[in-house]
């Protein structure tokens, strides 16, 4: 089934990119252009996918959402706002990330799941709290795995831990970079529609980092194509998927080492 008739469809602007560009400073001491003239809006109820090939400016790019990065030029808001005038830390609580390899902290699933408190200092909710049912709800965890070591829980559930994790903050944007790229394809599928899940319920901006055909073609709405650090293509992915308006992207579909989406 195409996740994508689950979506109840956003319209409220969320995240805006308004021309930012980026630079960096090589090794040599030149200046290197890594993001440039980049403008797009992911919407609150929508997924946005961002692909392109290994060193186009993906993470770059992500990461300027909760600023683990800064822009060279050009503004970013968050829902109007400007966000180099949020506190870091508060914005990095309503922009999460989720990380491309899971990390679990030492102890069980629950505790994993407290973390966040305690980092604010606030009482973590017990095991029977409507807050650890929430997320586990979404992310479809069972309650039993609570008490599990959570180092010794699969790939694909370490990913979903990591992802309630994120969630027990109750971000407005939720940022992944690359979630699929350590897990076959049963975890994938199980992962696409757990994203689904979460960003229909939550109302959520998702934005996702993916080599991945199969998670664009099943749950991304909006897709942009970067090369070389610049916008090549943007739109409804699934028309993207379909009819590629560039012979850059439509070049990058057909590599040979890309898998064809499937029509299912
Ligand atoms: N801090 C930095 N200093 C210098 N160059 C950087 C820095 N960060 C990124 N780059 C360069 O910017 C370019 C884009 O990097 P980025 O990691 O955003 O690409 P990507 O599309 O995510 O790649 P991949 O798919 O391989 O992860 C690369 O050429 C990278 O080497």
């Amino acid at each position: 089934m195409n996740m994508h008739q689950q979506h109840k469809s956003g319209t409220d602007p969320y995240v805006e990119f308004i021309d930012v560009g980026v630079t960096k400073l090589s090794p040599a001491g030149t200046t290197m252009l890594i993001l440039d003239q980049i403008s797009f809006t992911a919407r609150k109820g929508e997924i946005t996918g961002i692909i392109g090939a290994s060193g186009s400016g993906k993470s770059t790019l992500i990461r300027l959402c909760n600023r683990l990065d800064d822009p060279s030029v050009g503004t970013i808001l968050l829902n109007g706002q400007n966000i180099a005038t949020i506190d870091p830390l508060l914005l990095r609580r309503k922009v999460a990330m989720v990380l491309q390899k899971p990390f679990m902290f030492e102890g069980t699933l629950l505790e994993n799941l407290q973390r966040p408190f305690l980092f604010r200092g606030v009482v973590p909710p017990s095991a029977e709290s409507l807050e650890i049912a929430r997320v586990l709800d979404l992310v479809q965890l069972p309650a039993k795995m609570l008490d599990r070591d959570a180092r010794s829980l699969s790939g694909g559930e370490q990913q979903r831990v990591n992802l309630a994790r994120a969630l027990v903050n109750h971000p407005e944007v939720l940022l992944l970079d690359e979630p699929t790229s350590a897990l076959d394809r049963p975890s994938t599928a199980h992962l696409a529609s757990t994203l689904s899940n979460i960003c229909h319920h939550e109302h959520l901006a998702i934005l996702v980092v993916t080599h991945d055909l199969y998670l664009a073609e099943h749950i991304v709405n909006h897709l942009i194509y970067l090369e070389a650090g610049h916008i090549v293509e943007q739109g409804i992915c699934t028309k993207m998927l379909a009819m590629p308006q560039t012979t850059a992207f439509s070049n990058f579909l057909t590599q040979p080492e890309r898998a064809q989406p499937s029509s299912s």
